[in-house]
């Protein structure tokens, strides 16, 4: 496999009862680099996700991960859609989730997961319990879970659709910034969202082959809204999503 891949997905095919939603689906996921995928809700985005983070077996077809990916014992952090915060469990605990589950007993874990709060702007709630947070801070937990788990590949499945404009710009650049290096694969309904952090932009679809190239670019992310990335392509985006 090419050394820059991070996995290449390999003509994969999946039905749900009678309802094909993969037909022989290909595609290759550039290593260190950030590739949005966007298209018609119901097309499977989500479930393409599920496929990378082997938690959706597919009916045929092979995911390859690369040799690097293969011998990371955690290689993959998953922020499903539904944020999926225990309810028993306050928001520091949440954040360390995955330390607590592989019984890792790290005096760091704490300090690290509060200044992952503290970045995402929600360290006073540190104590506070799941049910006792608005829809986007729970959204911003399950963020810092997410980058607590210093995971090689990251899928994050609409992680700043709950937050209000300026909050999702502000965890748009940090999560650039925290995740810099990382194969990164990134849901979104946002045309805009998806021009200011990838590096790749693919658009999925119900028709064979399912998946296109929108665009790939060399620049630096996060964009700032008036670069010419985004200004030259958010039209073209658009129609193309149509
Ligand atoms: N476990 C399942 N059993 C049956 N059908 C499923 C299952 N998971 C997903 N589907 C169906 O597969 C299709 C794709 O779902 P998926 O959640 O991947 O879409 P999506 O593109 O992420 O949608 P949205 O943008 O609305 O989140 C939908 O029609 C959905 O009903």
């Amino acid at each position: 496999m090419d050394q820059t891949l991070a996995l290449s997905i390999k003509n994969i095919s999946l039905s749900f009862a009678k309802t094909t939603i993969f037909d022989g689906l290909s595609v290759d996921l550039i290593a260190q680099q950030w590739t949005c995928l966007l298209g018609q809700s119901g097309c499977g985005k989500s479930t393409l996700l599920r496929l990378i983070a082997g938690l959706q077996q597919a009916d045929s077809g092979t995911i390859e991960y690369s040799e690097q990916l293969k011998s990371s014992i955690n290689n993959i952090a998953y922020m499903a859609q539904d944020d999926c915060l225990m309810p028993w469990l306050s928001v520091l605990d949440n954040v360390m989730l995955g330390a607590r589950l592989r019984g890792e007993k790290n005096t760091n874990a704490s300090s690290k997961a509060l200044a992952l709060l503290e970045v995402v702007g929600l360290s006073q709630h540190h104590a506070s319990m799941p049910a006792t947070l608005s829809g986007g801070q729970r959204q911003r937990v399950a963020l810092a879970r997410t980058l607590f788990e210093d995971c090689p590949i990251v899928l994050m499945d609409e992680p700043f659709s709950k937050l209000d404009a300026i909050s999702r710009y502000k965890l748009q650049n940090l999560s650039a910034k925290a995740l810099q290096g990382r194969t990164v694969v990134l849901v979104t309904h946002d045309p805009q969202e998806a021009l200011r952090l990838a590096h790749t932009v693919l658009v999925l679809s119900n028709k064979s082959p399912n998946i296109s190239q929108f665009a790939s670019f060399n620049s630096a992310i996060p964009r700032e809204l008036d670069q010419p990335t985004i200004t030259a392509h958010q039209q073209k985006l658009w129609e193309y999503l149509q």
